[in-house]
């Protein structure tokens, strides 16, 4: 499948299914009520595996209502989404979310290696193979020497860094996170785009990233979908072609780089 099919929502004729499929989707909240709420109108797009989107769009545009409609925590009003092929109706265990509040996702009475272990247990992971993973995802994320720690004894950016660890603990396909990085400072920040970037390579999942942050947005994606304002549909889905590895420095730098920001920004801007 091409990137254009995918954009489009295109299958080949072959059929090949895009891992995550968005058709028409719209939310609306307290339906039926005088304070009813229509967030998003109509958004439909499509993910290929291994391909990393960004959901840009400005504020109260309908993202996090979009990423929770887009992880089985919300039901669409209207429209559907599918992963795997299959319409979503609950979280499906191939899925993992992050959100932006790392100090209210974490649980402050368990140690580290017991908060990764949460959704390991949940899953009836048995105890050796649920220690070996909690090793290897915090070893991913650069914190193989904390695991006895308290979330409260790790600065913010580490506790963003267990929160992915987590996430990344029962071998999903497909990350989605809303906003992951907007409680930390600027250096952090950087680091845990590239730790995400390393990440996602090495382990081969799909990730759908939203964020308010077009410069990030154009620096992680291999494309970018742009929401108009509230109530959204999809201003633009733009093509990111930047090469890979990327580098903060480097990458940030080039024309193309300029070119792409600044494009995103009057399509945000304008709408
Ligand atoms: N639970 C809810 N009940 C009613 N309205 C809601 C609810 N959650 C969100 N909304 C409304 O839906 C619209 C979209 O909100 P949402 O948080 O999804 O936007 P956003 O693009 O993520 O915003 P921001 O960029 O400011 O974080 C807003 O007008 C918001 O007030």
């Amino acid at each position: 499948m091409t990137r254009s099919q995918v954009a489009t929502g295109e299958t080949t004729e072959g059929g090949i299914e895009p891992v995550l499929s968005v058709r028409s989707l719209r939310k609306a909240y307290n339906v039926g009520r005088p304070n009813e709420k229509l967030a998003i109108a109509d958004v439909s797009f499509d993910v290929a595996k291994g391909e990393f989107v960004c959901v840009v769009g400005p504020s109260g545009a309908g993202k996090t209502t979009m990423l929770r409609c887009l992880s089985g925590l919300l039901s669409p009003t209207t429209g559907e989404v599918r992963f795997e092929g299959k319409k979503l109706q609950a979280v499906p265990d191939r899925l993992s979310v992050v959100f932006q509040d790392y100090s209210r996702s974490l649980f402050p009475w368990l140690t580290v290696n017991r908060n990764v272990a949460v959704p390991l247990k949940v899953a009836g992971v048995p105890k050796k193979e649920r220690e070996a993973r909690i090793q290897e995802v915090l070893h991913a994320v650069g914190l193989g020497d904390v695991g006895k720690s308290y979330p409260w004894q790790l600065s913010g950016g580490m506790q963003q860094r267990v929160a992915i660890a987590r996430a990344l603990a029962h071998q999903p396909d497909m990350l989605l996170m809303d906003e992951p990085f907007a409680s930390v400072d600027a250096q952090t920040r950087f680091d845990l785009e590239d730790l995400i970037l390393r990440v996602r390579r090495e382990l081969d999942i799909t990730v759908v990233l939203v964020t308010h942050d077009i410069d990030e947005a154009v620096y992680l994606a291999d494309r970018v979908v742009v929401l108009s304002g509230a109530p959204s549909t999809v201003a633009e889905i733009v093509d990111i072609p930047l090469g890979r590895p990327r580098n903060q420095l480097s990458t940030r730098s080039s024309q193309t780089f300029g070119q792409l920001r600044s494009h995103l920004m009057r399509l945000v801007t304008s709408h």
